[in-house]
């Protein structure tokens, strides 16, 4: 299996080999938590155009973005108003956001905010973030059918489940500005979490800062023990950060793991796409039978996708009215 600089495995997604990317993947999620997705069919230039118009978002003044402030999880989130480690003593994580939820079906879409149309600057701003939307979705697809194949089940598996039937995917644009605030002693980019669902697919500029915590916890129950040991998750030109969330670890009774990782600011301006595939609200995620037995039997109860997202975020926004 190929390895990038810092030793995370790379996964081809055009691969014929179907059985050998499944084993693979397997591998990089018992082992890390996180690997690197390449050939996934959609273009640098395509990425570099969707990070140009996230730029240009994050550019306006914040009354403008205030505007469409995040409501029903879509739209504007301001500098600090997530903190993702809940328990952490920061005021919150020194960045900026705009979320985009699923579009399929009116009620659903409907819920979405957009920018200013009238916005003479970004007249294309919507129907990029549209078109990202929906590749990266595709993405995520193709992805999840092969973790279905790592897990030896059948191909379908997450659809038939009902999963992947309108999926609770969110897509985040992420700003972390470039400044240090010297004034606090603990900022974070975004502080150590790992991510609520199924898989994430995370594109990156280029610019360092996002690290994720390999080495100290060998399986997910030891998720709290101290010290944390971080690494470096180096940018791959063209390539999708892929890392597994908390669900997809319930599902696999933590034979899969759901790593923390967290963005530390450098002093330089940062910008993140983060694509979250989380499961369908009614799904119901449990312990899947392939990864438990007499003497392994399930960590956790089943929960419905829907309510265990809404605690989790309800958490992360618990000093804001949400
Ligand atoms: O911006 C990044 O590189 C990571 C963001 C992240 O981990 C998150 O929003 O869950
Ligand atoms: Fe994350």
């Amino acid at each position: 299996m190929a390895k990038s600089p810092n030793f995370l495995p790379i996964i081809d997604l055009s691969s014929t080999d179907r059985v050998s990317t499944a084993n693979s993947i397997r591998q990089a999620c018992i082992d890390y938590g996180f690997f690197y997705l390449i050939n996934h069919g959609m273009e640098e230039e395509f990425l570099e155009r969707v990070f140009e118009e996230s730029k240009k978002f994050f550019a306006l003044p914040v009354e403008e973005k205030m505007k469409v402030a995040r409501k029903e999880h879509r739209g504007y989130t301001p500098l600090y108003d997530e903190k993702l480690d809940s328990l952490g003593r920061s005021r919150g994580d020194f960045k900026e956001g705009f979320y985009i939820g699923p579009m399929q079906g009116l009620s659903q879409s409907s819920l979405n905010q957009w920018p200013s149309e009238g916005n003479s600057c970004m007249p294309s701003w919507k129907t990029t973030m549209e078109s990202y939307y929906e590749k990266v979705l595709y993405v995520g697809r193709r992805l999840a059918s092969l973790i279905a194949l790592a897990l030896n089940l059948e191909e379908r598996f997450f659809d038939k489940v009902g999963a992947l039937h309108a999926p609770m995917a969110f897509l985040r644009l992420l700003h972390y500005p470039g400044e240090l605030s010297a004034l606090e002693e603990e900022v974070y980019g975004a502080s150590a979490h790992s991510d609520y669902g199924m898989i994430t697919l995370l594109a990156t500029d280029g610019v360092r800062g996002l690290q994720a915590c390999f080495a100290a916890s060998t399986i997910c129950r030891e998720k709290d023990k101290r010290p944390h040991i971080w690494e470096d998750v180096y940018h791959i030109n063209g390539a999708l950060i892929v890392n597994i969330g908390d669900m997809m670890e319930r599902w696999t009774n933590c034979l899969f793991r759901s790593t923390l990782h967290r963005v530390m600011p450098t002093g330089q301006e940062r910008y993140s796409l983060a694509f979250f595939m989380d499961p369908n609200h009614d799904c119901v995620v449990q312990c899947l039978e392939s990864c438990c037995s007499e003497a392994s039997p399930p960590k956790f109860p089943p929960v419905r996708s829907g309510d265990y997202l809404e605690e989790r975020i309800k958490a992360a926004y618990s000093s804001q009215e949400s």
